[in-house]
């Protein structure tokens, strides 16, 4: 049977001022994989993703997201989409409880079904006695649980995440790497950026990486272990993204942060 893809992205460029940031991408992302978007900053990773979201115009190619292209004009694919941005405007001066009632409405839940499933979720957290407090109070920690719980309330299909594990401590990781793995295994297709390598290598169903606005990877991690002599991620890394300068620029900062002016 002919499953139709989540994601199928072709031939993706997108130029800004001049200049070509995406290069022609390819890509087809499934039902229930977890997809690792990786690559060095300014590589082009939260534009690919700015484009899904129907957010960045201007592009060449073609994407369409659930079997549909998204220039056709139609934006109702973006209510089977869950998404916490890297910087993301999470209203502090609100409680947890009125902010995810309000996106839970935005997202077409009801407010009374909206704060019910919220409060679960946080409870499920361990942030129930916060439920109420203003969020201005939270820690990092608290306000990235707030947000995955606002990308997830209203059961999306398909998820994208940046950084989805920053500022939670190790426990609080474990949890949330169990969530995406359940989700996957429900069918969803999360599809993340991080920079912190050894996690991806860890969650990922898949992994892409893209460098220069290119896919130079695209595979399970056990795939591209061979990529690299050190056969970890982030020596896969370092050697397609042609870096091999860490030490040179590392001797020049400290002699500079050294240096008697
Ligand atoms: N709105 C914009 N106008 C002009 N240039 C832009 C714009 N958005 C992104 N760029 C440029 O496009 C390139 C790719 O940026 P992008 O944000 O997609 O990278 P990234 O891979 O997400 O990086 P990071 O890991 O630092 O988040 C960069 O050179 C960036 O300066």
């Amino acid at each position: 049977m002919h499953t139709v893809p989540m994601i199928a992205i072709q031939d993706l460029r997108m130029m800004y001022d001049g200049r070509y940031v995406l290069q022609g991408i390819d890509l087809e992302a499934g039902k229930g994989q977890i997809i690792g978007y990786i690559g060095p900053n300014g590589a082009g990773k939260s534009t690919t993703v700015k484009i899904m979201l129907g957010l960045a115009r201007g592009y060449t190619g073609s994407v369409s997201i659930f079997g549909r292209d998204i220039a056709d004009g139609d934006p109702s694919y973006k209510q089977r989409i869950g998404y916490v941005p890297e910087v993301a405007e999470l209203y502090e001066t609100l409680t947890a409880s009125e902010y995810l009632t309000f996106t839970g409405e935005l997202y077409g839940l009801s407010a009374a079904a909206a704060d019910y499933k919220a409060s679960r979720l946080i409870e499920a957290f361990g942030l129930k006695d916060a439920y109420h407090s203003r969020m201005s109070t939270y820690s990092k920690g608290m306000r990235q649980k707030v947000l995955l719980i606002s990308s997830l309330l209203h059961n999306p299909d398909l998820v994208f995440l940046d950084e989805p594990l920053s500022g939670l401590d190790a426990n609080s990781m474990l949890i949330v790497k169990e969530i995406l793995s359940r989700l996957a295994a429900e069918g969803k297709t999360i599809f993340y950026s991080s920079h912190i390598m050894d996690i991806v290598e860890k969650i990922s169903s898949r992994i892409i990486l893209i460098n220069e606005g290119r896919i130079v990877a695209d595979g399970h991690f056990s795939e591209l272990q061979g990529l690299s002599e050190q056969g970890t991620l982030e020596g896969v890394f370092n050697q397609l993204t042609g870096f091999d300068r860490h030490e040179a620029i590392a001797d020049e900062f400290v002699s500079i942060v050294q240096e008697v002016v």
